[in-house]
């Protein structure tokens, strides 16, 4: 017993037992007889959580007592943090399944139904949410020192309803319930400052410093949740912080009977950890968006400055202690914000800060959309955060001087470089600002990379190319294989032994000798073949729609937008239907059609292309002469424990966005992990799986990046490419002409009208090569053996795509961060 108190991480399944009734009575309150479901979820998640703070303390101690120069930490900013529910993950982590499940089952409790008792953590909107979850994981299994800070919103992402076959947001109350996984730190909280104004002052010694005199003070409050790590016994933290006012009962008010007045500041306080904003591409910047990314950068920098100097070092060594990622623009003040600290505070000299601002921040960008590169009108920050925008202007100063010393008189370039947009509106730039103050930038892909060399970033590259880096990204196997798909983790278990889930990178490509052999292929069959009838049973319960699981299960899910191209996979499908409509007796491959993915509240094509997927649906699922030979599912509310349902159950993972838009993707990773095969354009990561898995194994289709651009840019007219396609004439008609809404002529004209006249994403330039693409598709999907060895070949190549890789390449390129050894352990 070590200096943590009484043992309580027992992990034989008695011992488990026994913990989980401690729970039941000291932490739920609860006679035996009336617990609830809740109940009993809350107290077995309590006895797992024990062994994870156990685990976390142990860390924290070997940490605490290693030469303060040998580690590092991570500290990884985002604003969202995607987590998925915890209790199954940290069983499978903790490898505690079976002796839980044992302990449940004694107490006649069913651990399926325990684990559907979880609702889960919905704090992020989709990749760039996920991907700092992999990431957290990730560093916990190679025992990185690793923090994420973020928002602990109230109300997550919303549930998603369709209704009459639109899209119904719902919010998202995740902590009704209570949380068991956080623990509350009421003594780690800081104030942060909005609004007033700045003032020169001398400090009491006499120094001239700034003074920033705000209009209003909100504390934030630190709520950790351990993330464990797989059979390390490393833990990560995620520390979210939930904003409070200072003073939460304004009792002057009170007793004035100005009872709103009293709780006024408290309930506005509250406001800005409330919720988290639905858009994953930013439009115009809200007042409350831009409050939430000041609010949580300002308490994790204060926190981290804490920190460092509790461990006796002084702020001048402050890069030395922690390695920054902010995770896209969103956190991006930060480097504001840790200058504010820096000179204000702590009173160094700016180029002293300055210094040390550099070599503590990195970037990692995550998008290519030009208008999603976040600018803030300078009139609402400077209202807002005042301070702020004396030290960017500060910054931009001294960088233009630098610029214009190695480009005098190129205006221009001046101008792109400036954190300051000065031609329409003013603006301050969140991706200049976060080159210019990071040591290092990178891109999630290795085209998506290339792309910002050239394109966006391109400046920067020219002024900064040592800071360029290629990562890409990477998902967890354990969550994503092990966890979702415990059924196919076995039986590679069965080639590869154990200790391949914290090793995939070399593991996995040993499954390629399996590739050609029957009663391996045919076992990987069974496995998919029960996956894809669990999943069936899902959708007839709660869709209420019939499928066939000997069909090919086509899946496309992730969030909905126009460059993803949900609308090229209905053309398809329109496409297969004329088809039968036209010869009923065509020899057609079955297909099951699965969608899923949420579309930002305000994005009204994103919700039209939902609408057309559940109206072609409601045809083409009762056409008599299809005759169930095609189905098409709008799967609702896509989020994590929804994915982890689907992805085990694919035969063909869709990645059809337009080349040069997908940053990454990592939808396409778990699809491919889980055995489906991918049809996709050479966009993102796509790319380098199907360099992976062998370009034989791969439905590959499409323009390319350089393609498409010069397309665009040499005056595409999409009109064309209608008239000269029958197929796709017919089928855009046919939308157009209502056949697909019962005769509304309306209902689509938005779509049909943009993709008849703008076509953005080359929709219609890309459909021929598609729908080929799908016909080989189809026809190799009847050679059941071949699509066996193509499936394990996916599989054996998703080494790369481990996000242990991803993390390791971030601490060698980036952090330059070392492992925590677990002295006891070597
Ligand atoms: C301001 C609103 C907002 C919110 C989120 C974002 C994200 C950057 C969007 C996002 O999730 N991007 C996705 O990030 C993944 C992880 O790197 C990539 O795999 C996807 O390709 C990329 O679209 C932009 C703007």
């Amino acid at each position: 017993c070590n200096n943590h108190g009484t043992m309580r991480t027992g992990q034989s399944s008695v011992e488990i037992q026994q913990s989980i009734l401690n729970h039941l009575h000291y932490t739920q309150a609860k006679p035996l007889p009336f617990a609830t479901r809740n109940d009993w979820y809350m107290a077995t998640a309590h006895s797992v959580r024990d062994q994870m703070l156990h685990n976390w303390l142990t860390t924290f101690d070997i940490f605490m007592s290693s030469p303060r120069e040998k580690h590092k930490i991570v500290s990884y900013l985002s604003s969202e943090f995607l987590m998925g529910p915890h209790l199954g993950n940290n069983l499978v982590n903790l490898g505690l399944s079976e002796s839980v499940r044992k302990a449940l089952s004694a107490l006649g409790q069913d651990l399926e139904a325990i684990l559907a008792q979880e609702v889960e953590p919905g704090l992020g909107n989709g990749g760039l949410g996920r991907l700092a979850a992999c990431y957290l994981e990730s560093m916990a299994t190679l025992r990185v020192p690793a923090v994420g800070f973020g928002i602990r919103y109230e109300f997550g992402i919303f549930d998603q309803e369709i209704h009459n076959g639109w899209q119904v947001e719902k919010g998202d109350n995740w902590l009704k319930n209570g949380n068991p996984w956080e623990v509350r730190r009421p003594d780690i909280a800081y104030e942060v400052k909005f609004g007033g104004h700045t003032e020169f002052a001398h400090d009491p010694e006499g120094r001239l410093a700034v003074r920033w005199i705000p209009e209003k003070v909100i504390k934030g409050v630190a709520y950790d949740t351990p993330v464990a790590g797989y059979r390390s016994g490393g833990v990560a933290v995620l520390r979210l912080w939930k904003s409070e006012a200072v003073a939460s009962f304004d009792f002057q008010a009170f007793n004035a009977g100005e009872y709103y007045k009293a709780v006024d500041d408290k309930v506005l306080s509250e406001t800005i950890s409330k919720v988290l904003y639905p858009n994953d591409e930013p439009g115009i910047g809200k007042f409350l968006r831009l409050c939430q990314q000041y609010f949580f950068v300002s308490c994790s920098l204060q926190d981290m400055i804490w920190f460092h100097l509790s461990l006796g070092r002084g702020i001048e060594s402050f890069s030395e202690s922690f390695a920054i990622q902010i995770n896209d623009t969103h956190p991006s003040m930060g480097i504001a914000e840790l200058m504010r600290l820096l000179v204000d505070e702590h009173h160094l000299e700016w180029d002293e800060a300055w210094r040390i601002t550099r070599e503590s921040f990195a970037y990692t960008n995550h998008t290519l959309l030009s208008e999603a590169l976040e600018k803030w009108p300078l009139p609402l920050m400077a209202s807002v955060l005042p301070r702020i925008v004396e030290i960017i202007f500060e910054i931009n100063r001294r960088f233009l001087d630098e610029v214009r010393g190695l480009f005098p008189e190129d205006d221009q370039r001046i101008a792109r470089l400036s954190l300051i947009d000065e031609t329409g509106e003013k603006y301050v730039r969140m991706a200049n600002l976060a080159c210019v103050g990071s040591h290092a930038i990178n891109g999630v892909a290795a085209l998506h990379t290339d792309l910002l060399k050239k394109t966006v970033l391109h400046d920067f590259y020219e002024l900064f190319p040592e800071k360029f880096h290629n990562i890409t990204n990477g998902v967890t196997p354990r969550r994503w294989l092990a966890l979702s798909n415990p059924e196919l983790a076995k039986l590679i278990s069965s080639k590869l032994g154990e200790g391949w889930l914290s090793s995939i990178e070399t593991a996995l490509a040993w499954l390629q000798g399996a590739a050609k052999n029957t009663t391996f292929q045919q076992k990987w069959l069974k496995v998919k073949q029960a996956n894809k009838i669990a999943l069936a049973k899902v959708i007839r319960e709660r869709i209420g729609i019939e499928v066939d699981p000997a069909s090919l299960f086509d899946v496309q899910v992730k969030r909905i937008h126009e460059y993803k191209r949900q609308h090229l996979n209905v053309l398809h499908i329109i496409t297969l239907y004329n088809r039968i409509k036209r010869d009923p007796t065509a020899d057609i491959t079955p297909r099951t059609f699965i969608f899923a993915g949420k579309a930002a509240p305000g994005y009204h094509m994103a919700k039209l292309i939902i609408k057309l997927i559940t109206s072609v649906a409601d045809v083409v699922n009762t056409d008599p002469d299809v005759a169930g030979r095609l189905k098409v599912v709008f799967f609702p509310d896509f989020n994590v424990t929804n994915s982890q349902l689907i992805v085990p159950a694919a035969d063909l993972s869709e990645q059809i966005s337009v080349a040069g838009k997908e940053a990454s993707g990592t939808g396409n990773m778990k699809l491919a992990l889980n055995g489906a095969l991918t049809i996709g354009a050479l966009d993102g990561a796509n790319i380098e799986i199907r360099e992976e898995v062998g370009k034989e194994n791969f439905f590959l289709f499409g323009l390319e990046a350089a393609e498409a651009q010069s397309l665009k840019s040499g005056g595409y007219n999409p009109r064309c490419w209608y008239e000269g396609n029958e197929q796709l004439r017919q089928a855009i008609d046919q939308i157009d002409a209502g056949t697909f809404s019962n005769g509304d002529r309306q209902l689509f004209r938005p779509l049909v009208d943009n993709l008849l006249n703008r076509d953005e994403y080359l929709v219609l330039a890309d459909y021929q090569s598609y729908i080929d693409c799908q016909d080989l598709v189809s026809a190799a999907y009847c050679d059941k053996k071949k699509w066996a060895e193509m499936s394990i070949l996916n599989v054996a190549g998703m080494g790369k795509f481990s996000s242990d890789r991803a993390i390791r390449e971030y601490g060698e390129k980036i952090w330059k961060t070392t492992a925590i050894i677990d002295p006891t352990k070597y």
